[in-house]
């Protein structure tokens, strides 16, 4: 499953206004919204005082090119890769090949799409620091239409402009600071537990008693429940033995739109015209998100009528993040449903295949693990960690970043450009579909020496890499539509790896091969990891 991928991802790939749309992988496939001709472009060299989003290369009086000198793969050769080499599974590993080839600046086409891909540390730099106040990743017009069809509001993955803005203003004051989230610690500890428990009743299933098989379907776990006892205060049972119906059901809606790649990218791709003999795909897609949307409005409803209950028995509310939106009334009721159901649809995937990652590198990497685990026994001895611990855990950090660099969920990110720019020497008309390449710029050995190796202390503060605008490895993107769940995934992943470390060592069964990434929307495991868990005394 990978939902928030094939959006983030995918969803740039989608041709904005065409009714024969294309869905496209961002980061080789390149398709534009262009809204001048690549002929204009040519013609019109821009002068730096008319396009204020122009960078010095004007004024320094070099030649700037239009997009027809880009290089790039053709179309075919791009059709040959992604339907007959099966690159819709190699999407990071295509990134890499192009940018190698092509360089750090290329487009591709896939029929009439272009997409300019950018693998370049300072460039991504350059078009984030010119972001507007309302940036825009791609295009969501099938996620509207599903939204408009059932009189459903957007959230803040598929909203735009100041509809975007205003839902965002009200999201970022709540959820965007390390403080914010710190206030959830007891409540993601909780969850915590449960998955310790869970991996210890799992491996007794096993003759070793130690290995517990596919990683990722227990941290799916971990991530949803976590997620959700955030998002609806409440818990939903994901780690129990029987899981219950209401929530197995959102995860089969989930399953269904996702294991369904296929169906998100379909229904966006194929033009509204062909629904009548083509109509499954729609229909899945829809039928998906009543799903989503059904769970996350009973969620909320049921918060609501506590809330009223407390306030006619004169007792004082108390709660979090939903009690806060409902009371306050700074969004309206479907906003808070839409932006719940958004939100936890990229708060799980996104986490898991992160954890999964980050418990298979510690297996592979017996001395790394050793080290972090002894700072967290100098830190804590064998006491719960709390938010505030973590500062003192720079391993921890470093750990969830090296991962996150090695694998980053979302190997490439949208955006749209509102402005005219000129990007590496080359003229980018507004309305052009950027693709940054996190992936390419992550592995490069400009930005990380001895990229392919797993080193979690090269993030150590000491190396002055550790700042918020390293452009070399931007997992969760960067300024005002970076991902808002950012900080409370690392609540889930430092809390989780913390209580993991100080209960087993962690090490790779017999069991698992070479894993290898693949990309389904996100970048995730290409085949099962499966660990033992072995008690530390
Ligand atoms: C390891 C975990 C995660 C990673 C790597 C991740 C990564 C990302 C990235 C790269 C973006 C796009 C940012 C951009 O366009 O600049 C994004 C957007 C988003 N993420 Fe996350 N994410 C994670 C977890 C979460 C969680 C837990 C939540 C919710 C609680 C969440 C909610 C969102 C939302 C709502 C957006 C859209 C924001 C907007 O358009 O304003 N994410 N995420």
């Amino acid at each position: 499953m990978a939902l928030l991928g094939s959006v983030l991802n995918a969803a740039p790939l989608l041709r904005a206004g065409s009714s024969s749309r294309l869905l496209l992988p961002v980061s080789a496939l390149h398709g534009s919204s262009t809204s001048r001709s690549l002929d204009s472009a040519a013609a019109a060299p821009a002068s730096a005082s008319e396009h204020p989003g122009l960078s010095g290369e004007v004024a320094e009086g070099r030649q700037v090119k239009s997009l027809r000198e880009m290089p790039g793969p053709g179309a075919i050769s791009n059709l040959i890769e992604f339907f007959y080499r099966d690159g819709f599974s190699r999407i990071h590993e295509i990134q890499l090949e192009h940018s190698q080839k092509y360089g750090k600046i290329f487009k591709s086409r896939f029929g009439p799409q272009l997409v300019v891909s950018i693998a370049d540390r300072d460039l991504v730099a350059q078009v984030l620091r010119a972001e507007g106040p309302t940036p825009q990743r791609g295009n969501m017009e099938s996620w509207k239409e599903y939204r408009d069809l059932r009189g459903r509001s957007t959230g803040l993955i598929s909203a735009e402009s100041d509809e975007w803005l205003d839902m965002r203003s009200v999201l970022r004051q709540l959820i965007m600071r390390p403080r914010d989230v710190a206030a959830f610690s007891d409540d993601v500890n909780g969850v915590v537990f449960d998955l310790v428990d869970k991996v210890r009743r799992l491996r007794c299933q096993q003759p070793d008693g130690l290995t517990v098989f596919n990683i990722n379907d227990l941290f799916f776990k971990y991530a949803m429940e976590g997620v959700a006892s955030i998002l609806y205060e409440t818990r939903l049972g994901c780690l129990e033995d029987e899981i219950p119906k209401m929530s197995q059901e959102y995860i089969g809606a989930l399953h269904l739109m996702f294991s369904s790649f296929k169906t998100t990218m379909y229904a966006g791709a194929i033009p509204k015209w062909m629904r009548p003999v083509l109509p499954k795909p729609w229909e899945e897609f829809c039928s998906s998100w009543d799903g989503l949307f059904r769970f996350s409005q009973i969620h909320v409803d049921k918060r609501l009528s506590d809330i009223k209950k407390k306030v006619e028995q004169g007792e004082e509310v108390k709660g979090g993040l939903l009690t806060h939106l409902l009371v306050t009334k700074e969004m309206n009721l479907e906003e808070i449903y839409a932006n719940m159901t958004e939100m936890l649809l990229a708060g799980v995937d996104t986490t898991s295949f992160t954890l999964s990652w980050a418990t298979y590198l510690l297996a592979k990497h017996p001395t790394v693990q050793q080290e972090i685990y002894e700072e967290i026994t100098q830190v804590l001895g064998g006491r719960v960690p709390h938010a505030d611990d973590i500062s003192q855990l720079p391993l921890i950090r470093g750990l969830v970043k090296e991962t996150l660099r090695l694998f980053p969920v979302l190997p490439g990110n949208g955006r749209v450009t509102q402005d005219d720019l000129i990007v590496g020497g080359y003229f980018i008309p507004k309305g052009t579909q950027l693709a940054l390449c996190h992936y390419s710029t992550s592995m490069d050995e400009e930005n990380f020496p001895s990229a392919e190796e797993f080193r979690p202390d090269r993030w150590l503060r000491k190396d002055a890499l550790d700042r918020v605008d390293n452009f070399g490895s931007i997992p969760f993107g960067y300024g005002i539509r970076s991902c808002v769940g950012r900080r409370i995934a690392e609540l889930e992943m430092h809390l989780s790896l913390t209580q993991l470390l100080q209960k087993f060592r962690i090490e790779v069964s017999p069991l698992t091969g070479d894993v290898r990434a693949k990309t389904h929307g996100l970048l995730c495991p290409g085949s099962s990891i499966n660990l033992k868990f072995v008690d530390r005394v």
